[in-house]
């Protein structure tokens, strides 16, 4: 499709001989914001790991703008896709500054120094999340909902136009959930993440991409994913759904009636 700026043909991913991503298709379109969601399990980090370049061990084929991934290098695949991801926030013992710094390695040569208008657009990226009174604060210390703006920040000095954020709203409240996603939305890229509230999912995003088991259930726009039949099948859990009153947006009601104690199950 024009304007497609990544893309998996039959991709499938294996560890210890299990088979954990199996023949996905899947495509991001310029300008859309796309989630992967699904139960726990489903293979959503493990994609999103092949999409953006840390598992290069599947089999099939990603294009990043149409060329093959393996044969781009990691500094050029960083200028053009910048990533988001709670799992490696704890090895940053740096000072907020410093973590957004590391945007602009990609675009620097090995001892090339920052020049003031680098340091400028640092500053305007942590204006930008709000954290500019933060910026000497060691990263670790930030609360959670400040890290994911600082790590935001990171990628608007990376100044990659698709960003892919794996769980951005973990651990954050209901107001940092939604400050978050706005805040990504603003950036006017293409974005791609990672999301468990289904209701969250279908305020911010054009399309969503339900998996279970490793695979694609259903690819389409949020309100033709969420219908109570498919939720039915993927999680296993009665729902209703109807509009959120504010937004228009579906909104998804469950019922947990037919839960299995532990013990039961
Ligand atoms: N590096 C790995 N080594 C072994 N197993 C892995 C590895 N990465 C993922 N898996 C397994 O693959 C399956 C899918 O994991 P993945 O993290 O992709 O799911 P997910 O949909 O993101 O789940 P969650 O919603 O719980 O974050 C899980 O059973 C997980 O244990």
């Amino acid at each position: 499709m024009a304007n497609t700026v990544l893309q998996a043909k039959q991709l499938s991913w294996q560890v210890d001989g299990k088979s954990i991503i199996n023949q996905i298709d899947f495509n991001l379109v310029k300008g859309e914001t796309v989630a992967i969601v699904g139960p726990n399990g489903a293979g959503k980090t493990s994609l999103l790991k092949c999409l953006y370049g840390e598992y290069q061990d599947f089999t099939g084929n990603i294009f990043l703008k149409g060329k093959s991934l393996k044969s781009i290098s990691t500094k050029d695949i960083a200028k053009q896709l910048s990533v988001v991801s709670q799992h490696s926030n704890s090895v940053f013992n740096l000072t907020v500054v410093d973590v957004v710094r590391m945007g602009l390695i990609p675009h620097k040569g090995l001892f090339e120094t920052d020049t003031n208008s680098d340091l400028e657009h640092i500053n305007q990226a942590l204006d930008k999340v709000d954290l500019l009174d933060k910026k000497q604060q060691s990263f670790n210390t930030l609360s959670g909902g400040e890290q994911q703006r600082a790590l935001i920040a990171r990628a608007i000095v990376q100044a990659a136009d698709i960003l892919i954020m794996d769980e951005p709203t973990n651990h954050l409240d209901i107001y940092y959930q939604h400050q978050i996603l706005k805040l990504a939305k603003t950036l006017n890229i293409t974005l791609l993440l990672t999301i468990h509230d289904l209701n969250l999912a279908a305020e911010y995003c054009d399309r969503l991409v339900l998996m279970n088991n490793g695979a694609v259930v259903s690819n389409a726009k949020p309100i033709d994913v969420l219908t109570p039949s498919t939720l039915k099948q993927v999680f296993d859990l009665d729902c209703f759904v109807d509009q959120n009153p504010f937004t228009s947006k579906p909104r998804i009601t469950f019922a947990a009636h037919n839960i299995q104690q532990v013990s039961d199950s």
